[in-house]
């Protein structure tokens, strides 16, 4: 199932002409602000009628100009999940989860369990939203949301409410509706972290217009795009699935790119992994290197660099992924980095913060 969108609309002082394909998993929406997010998510949702364009999930057409055809909001089978949790509050979890399913009349009540253990509000089903915490709320939000059977999840910023603990123990769940709902998630963020997490397709906008979309580890980790995500932030993403659990307190990952070790990852063997690698937590040797403490030296290439604010980044072709470092303009020349040189990259095992550790089907 695939949602295409393609809009044209012209306000006075802005112009949105925009175009972009969502396959089932997450596509984030990413752009600085007033570059025509939410304009976007609004003309898929119905809430604005562009002026010309095609919005479609697989064969459901929601909006054609050019027959005519535009949906109302409520025939589109959209689930919201907002930032703030949009429950009643004097109806129970339960309640509230069967909300959406007695409105479209097509539940079934298997859905209901199978949806309480995926998003763990069996405990909470009895409560009312006042006694629940911002987090479990918006559990609770997203479990209404795919009850409802919708064809397409719009969220717009759904963690943005939330403080660090919180978000942090929403996050697992929006990993499995994106990899179990089979359906197109969009996803409007300002955090380059939820991106790296969560994304599994990458939608950049800028002046009402897409200037790039992607696989989302393709988007991270090229050169031109990452910067706009802020330098700080600039890093790639590593799958990789635990390998072992080590005596000593170390998780043993394989990568394509080769083992990596890094602090333990309370999570079973072969479970599969993201990793955000900062671009600025790499470090490179054009020698093997001796007598450091960092555990992982992974072989790897340069495969091009990209001046930005604050020195350089080296594309490194590591196997079959591209690994981000950021470093001085002075270090690329000392060490005559050039694309096709062979070196090491040198990562420490706790700059992987286990917070940002994603988590991922198959
Ligand atoms: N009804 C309207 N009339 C005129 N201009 C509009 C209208 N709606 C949106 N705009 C303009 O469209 C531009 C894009 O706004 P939009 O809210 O889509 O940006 P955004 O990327 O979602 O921003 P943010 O991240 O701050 O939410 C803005 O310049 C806004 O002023």
């Amino acid at each position: 199932m695939m949602l295409s969108v393609a809009l044209r609309h012209v306000f006075p002082g802005f112009t949105l002409d925009a175009g972009f394909q969502a396959p089932a998993g997450l596509t984030a929406l990413f752009g600085r602000s007033g570059s025509g997010k939410t304009t976007i998510v609004n003309a898929v949702a119905g809430l604005l009628r562009p002026q010309s364009g095609r919005v479609a999930v697989g064969d459901a057409v929601l909006t054609d100009s050019a027959r005519g055809i535009f949906l109302p909001p409520h025939r589109r089978g959209i689930g919201y999940v907002f930032q703030e949790a949009r429950l009643f509050p004097h109806l129970t979890v339960r309640q509230n989860l069967l909300y959406g399913h007695w409105f479209t009349g097509r539940g079934r009540k298997a859905d209901l369990s199978h949806v309480v253990e995926m998003l763990g509000v069996g405990p909470l089903l009895h409560r009312r939203p006042a006694a629940l915490s911002g987090g479990e709320r918006q559990r609770v939000a997203l479990g209404r949301a795919i009850l409802s059977h919708p064809r397409l999840l719009l969220m717009d910023e759904p963690l943005a409410a939330l403080d660090q603990p919180r978000k942090e123990e929403i996050l697992p769940y929006l990993e499995r509706l994106r990899d179990q709902a089979g359906l197109p998630i969009l996803y409007v963020s300002h955090s380059p972290a939820e991106i790296a997490r969560l994304a599994t397709t990458v939608v950049l906008v800028d002046k009402g217009r897409v200037t790039a979309a992607g696989p989302f580890a393709d988007m991270l980790s090229d050169p031109a795009i990452a910067p706009l995500f802020g330098i700080a932030e600039a890093g790639s993403v590593l799958t990789a699935r635990i390998e072992a659990q080590e005596p000593d307190g170390l998780t043993r990952l394989s990568t394509p790119s080769g083992p990596l070790f890094l602090p333990r990852i309370a999570a079973p063997i072969g479970t599969g992994l993201r990793l955000r690698i900062l671009a600025q937590d790499v470090m490179i040797a054009v020698a093997p290197p001796r007598g450091i403490s960092a555990l992982n030296v992974i072989p790897a290439r340069v495969h091009d660099m990209t001046a930005v604010p604050g020195g350089v980044l080296v594309r490194l072709n590591a196997g079959e992924q591209m690994i981000l470092s950021r470093v001085t303009a002075r270090s690329a020349d000392l060490l005559r980095l050039s694309p096709g040189l062979p070196v090491h990259a040198v990562l420490k095992a706790v700059s992987v913060a286990p917070g940002t550790i994603g988590f991922s089907a198959g």
